[in-house]
């Protein structure tokens, strides 16, 4: 990594809906993170070429001096590097569709990380993010990749199992997003005011300590309020969600999982693996998640890109900057500076959680810096939550050895073994379904 000089960037499915937010906090961020170079790499040109054509407006606009590049060529797209920021989605809204749909037809969750939609996802990103690997090894042996490619449980044992040398850092940023609503509700700037304790497994984790920074217990005054409104705050007059119904029923119906375990806050995913029943009533088969995003967030993004495009200005645009973007940059400048930030990463277990496979990808706090992330130690958790974490990581990990074994037997019993299913002649007929829909993707169970 060139530490002297302004860094360079390559972000990987550059034509994210998620790139336009993470171009502009990087740029509200040049004095903490100085760019001189920013690359985006794809490999569908015709998707990227309209978000790369609207960034280039916005770069040259706010900061001509950091040179940029568009590219479906992986040399060019990974060269001169010091930091992978990828976000691929291996088939795109149109097999995230049939993720949700194939299950929901059959009566069990269909969700685009959850359940047996989920590791379908995780069979199709484990190929391409390896391949983002062996890009970066190749043509920039230094760089780190920040990956945050979903579903990250799944990529992250892919990737340890597979590379287990590479200098990759799974994140995700729903705990972000809840530490940002729990810091509203106590009261505080921001969730930077906090220091939390949190484990599990990504999508599928606790908070069993919160407090401000005089030590302060915030757990009392945050589970009064999850009691009653989980983490939707429209009581505080600050939702932001507001037009976005699903995500609003999914921060509210926190309150119900909290019910079951009242010693720790949840994520809230596990709505999903949980309270399946009422997942799959609240969910309409025909018009899933997928299709809302792709009438709204994909819509919303793309046609606000070609406004820019056809304008040539980005001046007046209301493409928004969201948390989603800057906890990379947090992430970015502790390996660049060694700020040693206090940041929850998905790292390999290693006793820090005792009673879980040491070789479990967790998602818990570690001080970041330039040597990457040292994990926290948690320590001994509950019966629930160990009962919990060994299922859901079972499935993970037969998931990844279906994967590389090229196992029908394995990738059944991972089906069968989640939460989100009950019979095994169920989760056949599934899987089924689903290896005919990956046909392009998967490798060929045998
Ligand atoms: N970790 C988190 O908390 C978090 C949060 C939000 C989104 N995400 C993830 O970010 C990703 C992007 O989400 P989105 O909704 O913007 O998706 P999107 O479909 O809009 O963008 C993904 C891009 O990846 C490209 N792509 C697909 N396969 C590729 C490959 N092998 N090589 C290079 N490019 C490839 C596609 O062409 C597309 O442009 C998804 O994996 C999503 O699940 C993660
Ligand atoms: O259904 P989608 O595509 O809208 O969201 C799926 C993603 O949901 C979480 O990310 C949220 C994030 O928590 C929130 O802060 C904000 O940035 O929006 C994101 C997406 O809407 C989850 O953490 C991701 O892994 C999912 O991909
Ligand atoms: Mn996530």
């Amino acid at each position: 990594m060139n530490k002297k000089n302004a860094f360079s960037i390559s972000i990987a499915g550059g034509g994210s809906t998620y790139t336009p937010e993470i171009i502009l906090m990087l740029l509200e961020n040049l004095d903490r993170f100085p760019i001189r170079k920013i690359i985006f790499y794809d490999n569908d040109y015709e998707r990227q070429k309209l978000v790369a054509d609207a960034c280039e407006i916005i770069l040259r606009e706010r900061a001509p001096e950091i040179e940029f590049l568009s590219t479906t060529n992986p040399k060019d797209g990974f060269t001169d590097i010091d930091f992978v920021m990828a976000h691929i989605r291996v088939g795109k809204y149109e097999m995230r569709e049939k993720d949700e749909k194939i299950p929901l037809e059959h009566g069990i969750v269909g969700q685009e990380t959850c359940g047996p939609g989920g590791i379908a996802y995780g069979l199709r990103s484990i190929t391409g993010v390896v391949e983002l690997i062996d890009y970066m090894e190749e043509y920039s042996p230094n760089a780190w990749m920040l990956n945050y490619s979903n579903p990250a449980s799944i990529v992250a044992e892919g990737v340890r199992v597979l590379r287990p040398d590479s200098k990759v850092l799974n994140i995700c940023d729903m705990p972000i997003d809840i530490e940002e609503r729990m810091a509203v509700i106590a009261g505080l700037e921001s969730r930077k005011d906090m220091t939390v304790r949190y484990y599990g497994l990504n999508h599928f984790g606790w908070w069993d300590d919160i407090r401000d920074k005089d030590g302060n217990d915030l757990m009392p005054v945050i589970k009064k309020y999850v009691l009653e409104n989980g983490y939707n705050l429209e009581l505080l007059n600050k939702e932001v969600r507001l037009n976005d119904p699903d995500w609003l029923d999914t921060y509210r119906f926190a309150k119900e999982v909290y019910r079951l375990d009242t010693e720790t806050l949840p994520t809230t995913y596990f709505k999903y693996y949980l309270f399946s029943d009422y997942a799959v009533k609240h969910t309409d088969k025909n018009y899933t998640r997928a299709n809302q995003v792709m009438d709204g967030r994909e819509k919303r993004v793309f046609d606000e890109c070609s406004t820019i495009v056809e304008k040539n200005t980005a001046k007046e645009t209301n493409l928004e900057i969201g948390v989603h973007a800057s906890y990379i940059v947090d992430l970015a400048r502790a390996l660049a500076f060694n700020t040693h930030e206090r940041m929850l990463l998905i790292v390999e277990n290693k006793g820090a959680i005792c009673g879980v496979d040491p070789t479990a990808m967790v998602e818990i706090p570690c001080i970041v810096g330039a040597n990457g992330p040292e994990p926290l130690s948690i320590g001994e958790i509950p019966t629930f939550q160990r009962g919990l974490i060994q299922q859901q990581l079972a499935v993970e990990k037969l998931a990844v050895e279906a994967y590389v074994e090229e196992s029908y037997q394995k990738l059944w019993q991972a089906l069968t073994l989640s939460r989100t299913m009950g019979d095994a002649d169920l989760a056949k007929v599934i899987l089924d379904e689903l290896i005919e829909a990956n046909i392009d993707y998967w490798p060929n169970l045998k």
